[in-house]
Parts: C-alpha cells; sequence; structure tokens
C-alpha cells in the first residue's frame, strides 16, 4: 500500500512510560525528574477520588508538589471548559490526568489550553486515550477528537487497573479490537478519497488488536498479568495515533457508530463496548471475518448483542443510519449517504445484534 508521504509530518511521543504494580508511588519522583514544577492539578472522577486519592497525595506530598483536586463527572465542552477555569485559578505547573477516559480527555485539554504539560496515571485500561495526543471533547453535534499534546509520562499503576471493575478491563480490549475495521476504513479513504495513509502505524494498531486477541482467556480472567497486556497494547494503539497524527488508526465506523449511540442513547454503554459491537457490523459491512470478530469478544467477556449492551434494538438501528453523519470528513464503509432504517436493521439482525 502506498502511501502519500509529501506532507509535513511531525511526531511527538510520550517521554516516560512506568507500568506496574505500585508505580502510582512515583508519579511525584517523576514530576521531580521530569522538571515539571511543584504545583499539580488532578483532574479525576468522583469514584476514583473517593477510592484512591490518599494514594496519589502521599506521592506528591513526598516530592514536595502542591496540589488540588478537580472533580468532572463528563467530558463534554463544558465540563472541560468549567475545568479549565478552575484549574487557572491554581496556576498549575504540571495537570495529572488521574481515573478513566474522560478524566484522562479532560487532563489533556486542560494542560494544553494553559501551555503546561500533562502527566497520565490511568485507573483503568477501558480506552487508548492513555497515551494518545487527542482530546475527545462531547459537543453538541458529537465528539470532537482535538489535537493536543501526548501526555508527558504515562504511569500505569497495574494494581489500581486491576482492582477495577472488569468490564473496564474488558472494554479496554474492544476498544483494541475495533482497530480491525478502522485501518480498513483508513485503507478504504486511502483508496477511495487519496487520504493520507500510514502503514507503520495501521500496522502498530493493528498489532494492538493481535495482542488482546492472543491473551483473550488470560484478560478473561483479569488480574494484574491482564491489566499489564491491555495498558501495554492501548498505549501502543495510543502511539499509533501519535505517529499517524491523527485518530485514523485507532478509529473508524465502529466508532462513528459509538459516537452516535452516545448522542441518542439514555444510558450509553462503555466506549470499548460499544465501539466492540460495531466492530462486528463494520466487519459484516467490509465482508470480512465478522464471526470471528464475534467469537473473540465472547471469549473475552465482551457484550456482543443490544440486549447485553443495555440498550434497546431502536437506538442501534438508529445509531447505524445516522453514524456516517456524526464526522462527515471521515470517510468510512458507511459512505457518504449512509445506511438507510431497512439496512441497519437489516446489519443489526444478521449480525445477531438484535435479535
Ligand atoms: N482521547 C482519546 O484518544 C480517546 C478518548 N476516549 C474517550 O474515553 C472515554 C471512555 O473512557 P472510559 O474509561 O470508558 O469512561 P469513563 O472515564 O467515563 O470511566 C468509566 C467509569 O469507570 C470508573 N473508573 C475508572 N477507574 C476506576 C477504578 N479504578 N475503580 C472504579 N471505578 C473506576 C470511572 O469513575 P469516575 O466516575 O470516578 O470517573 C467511571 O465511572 C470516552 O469519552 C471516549 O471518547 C477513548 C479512546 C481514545
Ligand atoms: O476512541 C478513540 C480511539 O480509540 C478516539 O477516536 P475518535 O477520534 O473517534 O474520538
Ligand atoms: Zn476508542
Amino acid at each position: 500500500m502506498s502511501t502519500l508521504v509529501q506532507r509535513r509530518h511531525e511526531i511527538e511521543l510520550p517521554k516516560r512510560i512506568l507500568i506496574g504494580t505500585d508505580v502510582v508511588n512515583e508519579v511525584g519522583n517523576t514530576i521531580r525528574q521530569l522538571d515539571l514544577g511543584s504545583n499539580a492539578i488532578i483532574i479525576t472522577g468522583p469514584h476514583v477520588y473517593q477510592k484512591y486519592h490518599n494514594l496519589l497525595e502521599e506521592s506528591l506530598e513526598r516530592s514536595k508538589i502542591e496540589y488540588n483536586f478537580v472533580i468532572v463527572k463528563s467530558s463534554t465542552a463544558d465540563d472541560a471548559e468549567h475545568a479549565l477555569e478552575e484549574a487557572r485559578a491554581y496556576k498549575p505547573s504540571v495537570v495529572i490526568g488521574f481515573g478513566g477516559g474522560k478524566s484522562i480527555d479532560i487532563a489533556k485539554y486542560v494542560a494544553f489550553k494553559l501551555g503546561v504539560e500533562m502527566v497520565s496515571v490511568p485507573t483503568a485500561a477501558s480506552h487508548d486515550g492513555i497515551a494518545s495526543p487527542f482530546a475527545s471533547i462531547k459537543g453538541v453535534n458529537g465528539p470532537v477528537s482535538m489535537k493536543v499534546k501526548p501526555p508527558i509520562a504515562i504511569i500505569a499503576d497495574t494494581r489500581i487497573i486491576a482492582e477495577a471493575p472488569s468490564r473496564l478491563l474488558r472494554a479496554g480490549s474492544g476498544d483494541l479490537i475495533a482497530k480491525l475495521t478502522a485501518v480498513r476504513d483508513w485503507k478504504l479513504a486511502h483508496k477511495l478519497k487519496g487520504e493520507y495513509y500510514g502503514e507503520y502505524a495501521a500496522s502498530l494498531a493493528l498489532l494492538s488488536a493481535r495482542h488482546v486477541i492472543r491473551y483473550a482467556i488470560t484478560i478473561r480472567r483479569g488480574g494484574i498479568e491482564a491489566a499489564h497486556i491491555v495498558v501495554e497494547g492501548l498505549i501502543s494503539s495510543g502511539v499509533a495515533m501519535c505517529i499517524a497524527g491523527s485518530t485514523r488508526p485507532a478509529s473508524g465506523s465502529e466508532h462513528l457508530f459509538s459516537h452516535a449511540l452516545d448522542m441518542i442513547a439514555p444510558k450509553p454503554a462503555l466506549h470499548g463496548e460499544q465501539v466492540a459491537i460495531g466492530t462486528i457490523m463494520m466487519m459484516y459491512l467490509h465482508g470480512g471475518p465478522w464471526k470471528r470478530i464475534r467469537r473473540i469478544l465472547r471469549k473475552i467477556g465482551l457484550p456482543t448483542t443490544a440486549r447485553e449492551l443495555g440498550i434497546k434494538d431502536e437506538y442501534i438501528i438508529k445509531a447505524l443510519t445516522i453514524a456516517h453523519r456524526v464526522r462527515p470528513e471521515r470517510y468510512t464503509i458507511l459512505g457518504e449517504s449512509g445506511l438507510t432504517w431497512e439496512a441497519a436493521e437489516r446489519i443489526a439482525r444478521i449480525t445477531g445484534v438484535i435479535d
């Protein structure tokens, strides 16, 4: 596959990555070693704050770093602005994202706006924003993947991640399996629209999907080893986004479907669960091995039906029909005019997503 290489291509990557049990204790000295100042803002969510704020506080206090928490409940544009204003008042020298994808996205956004570095401390292996240079902020017309900076450091404590609800780790595997259709969509956009396609970034994203497929049984069992495996895959996919300079290797039609569900379903499921189900249906459209994808998701313990996802059939069909409009500039297998209601219903039925 040829690539268009004439554009200027700048790649920024994280500087330090620590993965292991109890590495949360090293947040303070990492900030010191990287010379990131002594005044931190920690962006986190209410559950994570309650469970783990002590651990982070102890690490920062040991390194004599002052800190303040900003608690966020979602990653909408409004929440991002509020967090930014709250953070700005403390004049931080560094921003720490401590939690799931939502907290890390807002932390990246706040750090970028304030012109300081961001340290990513994931408490769940549920998404591949852990290392990516993008902040996914939800606007009224759907999510916007804002190009920001990659985290300067990633500190992934596998003991915390293994203790998180098992659903989150499985969702992270779902976000990686989604690369199987994301890369197909990217290739298609290259062929039909002449879009830049980066073979290396695509291969790296696919490698992260193959990595979790290989360890499906271990991931289903959970525990520290499983957390380590999924975190490495998520970081690798984040690096693929750094190399591509876009979320293209990581996000295709299956993500558009999930974003559409987030916009219309009263109670959406986890990002990784939704994109995984999207991968089954989009793989069917691509004429690829969708039954194999479904088998792998079951093996990992991920939902493969609307019922298991906790979402009514009609929202699945509706999301399929509007997905192509979520990010119209992103060409995928859904094409420019998308799916009719009848076609969407048929695809969801054939793939067993709805009865
Ligand atoms: N920027 C990027 O490149 C990417 C961004 N994303 C974005 O990430 C988001 C999805 O992230 P996801 O993590 O699934 O969702 P959330 O950040 O909403 O986290 C899901 C839930 O898990 C909780 N949680 C996290 N860690 C723990 C823990 N250790 N113990 C108990 N509960 C925990 C959170 O608690 P709390 O309420 O405390 O937060 C929250 O309630 C989406 O918005 C998606 O768009 C996804 C992929 C890439
Ligand atoms: O979820 C992502 C990659 O896994 C980010 O992609 P989006 O560009 O679709 O927000
Ligand atoms: Zn994703």
